[in-house]
């Protein structure tokens, strides 16, 4: 049983974000509420459903399977699952979006397990600053974290930057002069209106086109097309070819019209995409057909026709969606 997924509007899709968890040891204010309360045991999915779904999707041409959350890294049984996941016949990239603060456990297993490539959250380089921003983050570990990812052999470690007007937009080079120091890629984030998180959105948009205008009167900056195989837009900088800086603008340049993924929910829904309420119930047809992907996959085909052509957010703040983002799979 294999076919290729494509939604209404002629969009293939080949990469599927996998969230593991919406549990999370920190409670970033652009992400969460800070009194933000999980799923109970009984209404997620367990190891062996993610296995399934990943490997229903990688039979029908998903090629990149991204693990998310919450944080993935505090899923028990999360480096097995990769192992499983890697070995999927067929499937291309197993890659993770991860806080990084475990990293110093978790790296050397997490590449010996097969995850290719990570992508580390990293807002401020000031202690005090990273503490505000994730509410209870200690920057020091995600810093130990990204040094024991590239010892563990890891290539293109990619820091992902939400930037928040004034918060950290000040730290744009200084985070871009870490990146190099460091040879890792760099992605400014526009953050984006999911979930009542307690604080405005209204004011706080820095947009992407302001963190170029800042980068470029430090650095030559070259156009690129190349791409990773989700939303960034790069560009390389003359003096430093290790590093590339990515731009994820659903604000400023929407990116949705080659949109290639969709996401599957830890309660097991299968969201169409980020910026809409609409899913299909995974967990369950897993359940009612513990050994038969055909039903599943009909349903899977009905609601991908009704993939929503592009988001609708906003830029005026207020919640949009919601649904917050680490209940998303981000
Ligand atoms: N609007 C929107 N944002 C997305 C989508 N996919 C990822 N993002 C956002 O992009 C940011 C970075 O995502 P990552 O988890 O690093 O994944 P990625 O950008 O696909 O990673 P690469 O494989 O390195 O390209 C997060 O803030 C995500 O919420 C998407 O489909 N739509
Ligand atoms: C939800 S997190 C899950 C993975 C992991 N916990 C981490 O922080 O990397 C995935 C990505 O979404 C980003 N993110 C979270 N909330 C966001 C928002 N409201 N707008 C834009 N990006 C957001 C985070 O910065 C992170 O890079
Ligand atoms: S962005 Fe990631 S690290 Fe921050 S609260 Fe959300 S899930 Fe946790
Ligand atoms: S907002 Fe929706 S349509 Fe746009 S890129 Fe993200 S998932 Fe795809």
């Amino acid at each position: 049983m294999s076919s290729t997924l494509i939604d209404g509007f002629g969009r293939k899709v080949d990469y599927l974000r996998l969230s593991v968890t919406d549990r999370c040891n920190f409670r970033c204010i652009y992400c969460m509420s800070e009194d933000m309360t999980f799923l109970p045991q009984e209404h997620i999915l367990s190891l062996e459903e993610i296995q399934r779904c990943a490997e229903l999707f990688v039979a029908n041409g998903v090629r990149k399977i991204r693990l998310t959350g919450g944080e993935p890294l505090n899923r028990k049984g999360i480096v097995g699952l990769c192992e499983k996941i890697s070995a999927t016949p067929g499937l291309k990239e197993l890659v993770m979006t991860t806080n990084g603060s475990q990293l110093t456990k978790y790296a050397r297993p997490l590449a010996a397990a097969g995850v290719q490539r990570l992508n580390i959250s990293l807002d401020s380089l000031c202690p005090k600053k990273f503490k505000a921003m994730t509410r209870v983050g200690e920057l020091q570990h995600v810093l130990d974290g990204i040094q024991a990812a590239r010892q563990a052999g890891f290539k293109n470690v990619k820091l992902n930057c939400v930037v928040i007007q004034g918060l950290n937009d000040d730290e744009v080079l200084a985070l871009t002069d870490y990146a190099i120091n460091h040879q890792l890629d760099i992605t400014f984030i526009e953050e984006m209106p999911l979930g009542n998180v307690g604080r405005s959105r209204a004011t706080s948009l820095f947009s992407s086109d302001k963190v170029r205008t800042r980068l470029a009167q430090h650095y030559a900056l070259l156009d690129s097309t190349e791409s990773s195989g989700g939303p960034a837009r790069y560009l390389r900088l003359r003096d430093h070819s290790a590093t590339r800086i990515g731009f994820i603008s659903p604000h400023s340049h929407n990116f949705c019209s080659t949109c290639n993924r969709v996401r599957i929910t830890v309660e097991g829904k299968l969201l169409l995409c980020l910026g809409n309420e609409h899913s299909l119930d995974l967990l369950t047809l897993l359940r009612r057909y513990p050994a038969d992907n055909a039903p599943i996959l009909e349903r899977i085909h009905s609601a991908l026709y009704n993939k929503p052509e592009k988001h609708h957010f906003n830029s005026e703040g207020e919640v949009q969606i919601l649904r917050f983002m680490n209940a998303s799979g981000g």
